[in-house]
């Protein structure tokens, strides 16, 4: 049975705990924080395998509470020496839109600030996180959700949706570590910059043929199934050498980050506030309006 977590225990594997017992450990275990509004997450007891359900109607846009409520419940898994994680959407259409665009537009300088230190932690963490990680896309996943995607391990899709990072269609320009999350997927460099520069979007078939997500899955379930089974496939006994090598692949990526990190904020800052990328972002969310 689902259920959600968020204190879990230190050794061995997780156990499961139900939603009003977890809403009070959380708010006891981390002070400031608010119980999880955004997402649940279950635990299977036997396997130490994570789920990590977006719930955030209607289209899983991150805002900074959501994108730190996935942040933290990763670094709650990690302490609890969960074996893997799987991300995935509760919409049947939408694993994730990107960032919240309503929140981006006409919206404080502090505001934006919030959401971009949040969208950098975010990734930071799913990025770095020695868990195996697994983005079952199981609806579209665009610009920051595409970052989720790409930031995980190893992609499986659902048919019929759309992938890729269009945020230079949305007037952002494309941070250096998304080109690098990217890079690590997509390693042919003259692909990588024509899909950001163009902000390429995929459908999960073409995705598929172009090495953005690594399979297909009939339906969510299967895409659990598959899911499960790629975490499984390592053996107990090499988590620790596995989470090292990971960190060594991906370490260089996390350096230029942490080296840039302000550089990059001051980067978004200027650009979202410019007016005509506000004057375009008014326009975009008319569009997706008229759309519904
Ligand atoms: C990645 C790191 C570097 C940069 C980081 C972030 C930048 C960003 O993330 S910018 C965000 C860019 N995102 C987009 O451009 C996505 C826009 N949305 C879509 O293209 C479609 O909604 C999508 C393909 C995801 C799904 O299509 P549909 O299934 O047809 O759904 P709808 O379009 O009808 O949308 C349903 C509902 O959701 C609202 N919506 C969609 N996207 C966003 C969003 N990003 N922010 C806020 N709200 C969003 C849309 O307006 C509809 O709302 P209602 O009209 O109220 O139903």
């Amino acid at each position: 049975m689902a259920a959600r977590i968020m204190n879990l225990p230190k050794h061995g594997l997780c156990h499961l705990m139900r939603t009003s017992a977890l809403a009070r450990h959380y708010a006891g275990s981390t002070g400031s924080a608010s119980p999880p509004q955004f997402t649940t997450l279950s635990v299977d007891d036997k396997t130490g395998i994570a789920t990590l359900t977006l719930n955030r109607p209607p289209a899983n846009a991150l805002n900074a509470a959501f994108m730190g409520e996935i942040a933290r419940s990763i670094k709650e898994l990690e302490k609890s020496k969960c074996r893997g994680l799987i991300l995935t959407s509760s919409s049947e259409r939408i694993f994730c839109a990107g960032l919240d665009l309503k929140e981006c537009y006409q919206a404080e300088a502090s505001h934006l600030q919030g959401i971009w230190v949040a969208l950098q932690n975010l990734w930071h963490t799913l990025y770095s996180t020695p868990l195996i990680t697994v983005a079952l896309i199981n609806g579209h996943t665009v610009a920051g959700g595409g970052m989720l995607a790409l930031s995980s391990e190893y992609r499986i899709m659902l048919p019929n949706f759309k992938i890729g990072i269009n945020e230079t269609m949305v007037g952002l320009a494309v941070p250096m570590w998304l080109i690098d999350t990217y890079l690590n997927v997509i390693p042919n460099r003259r692909v990588a910059e024509w899909d950001l520069t163009a902000s390429r979007i995929y459908k999960s078939e073409h995705a598929l043929k172009a090495g953005l997500v690594d399979e297909l899955a009939a339906s969510k379930e299967q895409g659990l199934e598959r899911a499960v089974a790629f975490i499984s496939s390592y053996p107990k006994h090499s988590l620790v050498a596995r989470a090292i090598t990971k960190r060594q692949f991906r370490e260089k990526d996390l350096k230029n980050f942490e080296d840039n990190r302000q550089h990059d904020l001051e980067i978004f800052l200027s650009n979202i506030q410019k007016p005509n990328v506000q004057s375009y972002l008014g326009e975009y969310l008319e569009s997706l309006k008229k759309k519904a």
